[in-house]
Formats: structure tokens, C-alpha cells, sequence
């Protein structure tokens, strides 16, 4: 039996997502802050003939169909581009809530794309890895290399590698689905639209005072029109901020989750408590993110 090789596909979380118009091809010009989460999906690969996949976890009868999971689109993607890339059956657990605005599917397929340049000697950077990723989803080239990072463009421009502070972290999800599509197009922007907005502050390492101060300045423009669209998230954010010693919250990605940050990880686990106490159907995370 080969060896199984094994990597995480932690959360995605936006700390910031500032929207700059509507490019010709109907996707947005982004600027956002990328960090990624303690918590995510599991992902084993055991090389074999065939490529195959299996899911199990809590979340697992929510992530679709195995032929349309992304795991399966990046791998088809990737050995379209490498003559004889060696495969297998890759295992996912399923612990994240999908549809969730923290890009779960996309860490997954970068999971896979990561399992299968291990298996293959492939360095992250091969061109046709970096294509792979970014066919997948908007999200996917981000994730590659999960670390704290600017994402531009659609999602195609990822920036280099941010040594931020850790942050103490608590997750919150309604558990309901929000798809992303739906959420950008309430922005209602025409292809071609540009915005003026104020520039995306730089990202501060030097505390984590000053990377807040940083991130208060910053904003997601996903939150407006998300909330119009499922309202749990205004609820899911009004507790986070009752909650004692909490700093900052903000919706990831396109929601419904919302992060809160505390000052470390007991005000960030007291704050897990008393929203479950509230919300006990709620998906609710206490982590860390870098
Ligand atoms: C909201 C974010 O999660 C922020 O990180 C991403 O921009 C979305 O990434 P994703 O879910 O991987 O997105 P994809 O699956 O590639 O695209 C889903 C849909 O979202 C819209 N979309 C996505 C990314 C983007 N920059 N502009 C868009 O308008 C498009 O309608 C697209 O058809
Ligand atoms: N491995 C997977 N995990 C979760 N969902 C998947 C997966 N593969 C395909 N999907 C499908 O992708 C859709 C989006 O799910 P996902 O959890 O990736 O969304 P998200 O957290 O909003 O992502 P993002 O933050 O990148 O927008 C779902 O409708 C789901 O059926």
C-alpha cells in the first residue's frame, strides 16, 4: 500500500475586501487582505491508478456532488497541463461550512494541487500548477501557499508573503449558505464600471495595535450588499460586537461568516461560549490567523 501523503486546507478569511469596479469580463477588481485560519478541511492523496475522491466530515452532504467538487476540477485541471502526472484517490474530512465566504472549496482544490506537485516533484511555482489554480476559482491562487498575503486582480495577482502578528480570532456562521455570485451581482456594477474609492491601506506588522488601526481604516464591500441579502449576518454581527473585549468585526469573503478579533485566544474562547450559548445551531470557532 503507498504511503498517504496529507495536508491541511485551513479557512480563508478576507480581514479586508475593498471592490474597485467591474472589469469588461463581468468579474470585480479586488484588493484584499488574505490570512488564514488554525481550523479547515482535512486532505489525504493515496497515489493509485485512478482519480477518485472521497468525503466524509459534518459538512460533508453540503459540498455537492463528487464529480463537481473542486478537489476533482483542480486535479483534472493540473493533468490536462502535465503529461503523465501520477494521481490517486484523494480523502477529504469536511469540517468547514460551505458556501461560507471562507473560501473552503478553494483550499480544498489547492490542497489537491499541493498533494499532487508533492507526489509529482513539482515546485508550487510550475506554470502549469499556477494555471490549474487559477481555472479552478478566484479564490484558489491565494490558498496555494496559505499564508497572510494581498490578493488583486480577480484573485490571479497574489502578492508575497506578509509576516503579520498572529491574531486571535472567533468565527461565527449562521449556517446558511450565501452564494457568491448572487452577492456580487446586488453590487450592481456594469462590466466596465470602475469605483472611486479610497486607496487599501498598507498591511501593518509591527503590532497587532497597529495592524487593527490598519484594518479599522479598511472595509469589506461584500458586507453591504450580503447583509440586504441574508440578514442572519447583521444578527451574527451585532452579537459578535456585544461580546466582552471584542476589537473588530467584519463579514470574510462574501459570508455569511463573520471573524471577530479579541486580544488572545481566552477572550477569543470566552467569546466562543457566550455566542453558543445564544446560538447553539450556530457554527461558531474560537482560532488563530496568520
Ligand atoms: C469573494 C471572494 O471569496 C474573496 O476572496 C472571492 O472573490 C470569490 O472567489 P471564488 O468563490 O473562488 O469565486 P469563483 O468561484 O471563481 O467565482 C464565482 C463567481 O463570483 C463572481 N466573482 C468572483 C470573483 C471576482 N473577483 N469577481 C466576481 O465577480 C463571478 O460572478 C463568478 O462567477
Ligand atoms: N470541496 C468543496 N468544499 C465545499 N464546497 C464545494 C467543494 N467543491 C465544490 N463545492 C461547491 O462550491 C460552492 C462554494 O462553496 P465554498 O465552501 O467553496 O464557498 P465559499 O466559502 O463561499 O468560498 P469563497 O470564499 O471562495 O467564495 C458550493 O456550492 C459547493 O457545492
Amino acid at each position: 500500500m503507498p504511503q498517504p501523503l496529507a495536508t491541511r486546507a485551513p479557512a480563508k478569511i478576507n480581514l479586508t475586501l475593498h471592490v474597485l469596479g467591474r472589469r469588461a469580463d463581468g468579474y470585480h477588481d479586488l484588493e484584499s487582505l488574505v490570512v488564514f485560519a488554525g481550523t479547515g478541511d482535512d486532505l489525504w492523496l493515496v497515489p493509485g491508478d485512478k482519480l477518485a475522491l472521497e468525503v466524509t466530515g459534518p459538512t460533508a452532504p453540503l459540498a455537492g456532488s463528487h464529480a463537481d467538487n473542486l478537489v476533482m476540477k483542480a486535479a483534472r485541471l493540473l493533468a490536462e497541463r502535465v503529461e503523465r502526472l501520477k494521481v490517486g484517490t484523494f480523502h477529504l474530512t469536511k469540517r468547514l461550512p460551505v458556501a461560507a465566504g471562507i473560501g473552503g472549496g478553494s483550499s480544498d482544490a489547492a490542497a489537491a494541487l499541493r498533494l499532487l506537485a508533492r507526489l509529482n516533484g513539482l515546485p508550487l511555482s510550475h506554470p502549469a500548477l499556477r494555471e490549474a489554480a487559477r481555472l479552478t476559482g478566484a479564490d484558489v491562487p491565494v490558498c496555494l501557499e496559505p499564508r497572510a498575503r494581498m490578493m488583486r486582480g480577480a484573485g490571479e495577482e497574489v502578492g508575497p508573503g506578509l509576516n503579520l502578528p498572529r491574531l486571535f480570532a472567533l468565527l461565527v456562521n449562521p449556517r446558511v449558505p450565501v452564494e457568491t455570485p448572487t452577492v456580487f451581482r446586488a453590487l450592481g456594477l456594469q462590466p466596465g464600471q470602475g469605483l472611486t474609492a479610497a486607496a487599501h491601506p498598507t498591511p501593518e506588522a509591527s503590532s497587532p495595535d497597529a495592524l487593527l488601526a490598519m484594518l479599522r481604516e479598511a472595509r469589506n464591500d461584500l458586507e453591504p450588499p450580503a447583509l440586504k441579502i441574508q440578514p442572519l449576518i447583521g444578527e451574527a454581527l451585532s452579537l459578535m460586537r456585544e461580546t466582552d473585549s471584542c476589537r473588530l468585526a467584519r463579514m470574510s469573503g462574501s459570508g455569511a461568516t463573520v471573524f471577530g478579533l479579541y486580544d488572545d485566544c481566552e477572550a477569543a474562547a470566552k467569546a466562543a461560549r457566550q455566542i453558543r450559548h445564544l446560538k447553539p445551531d450556530w457554527w461558531v470557532k474560537a482560532t488563530s490567523l496568520r
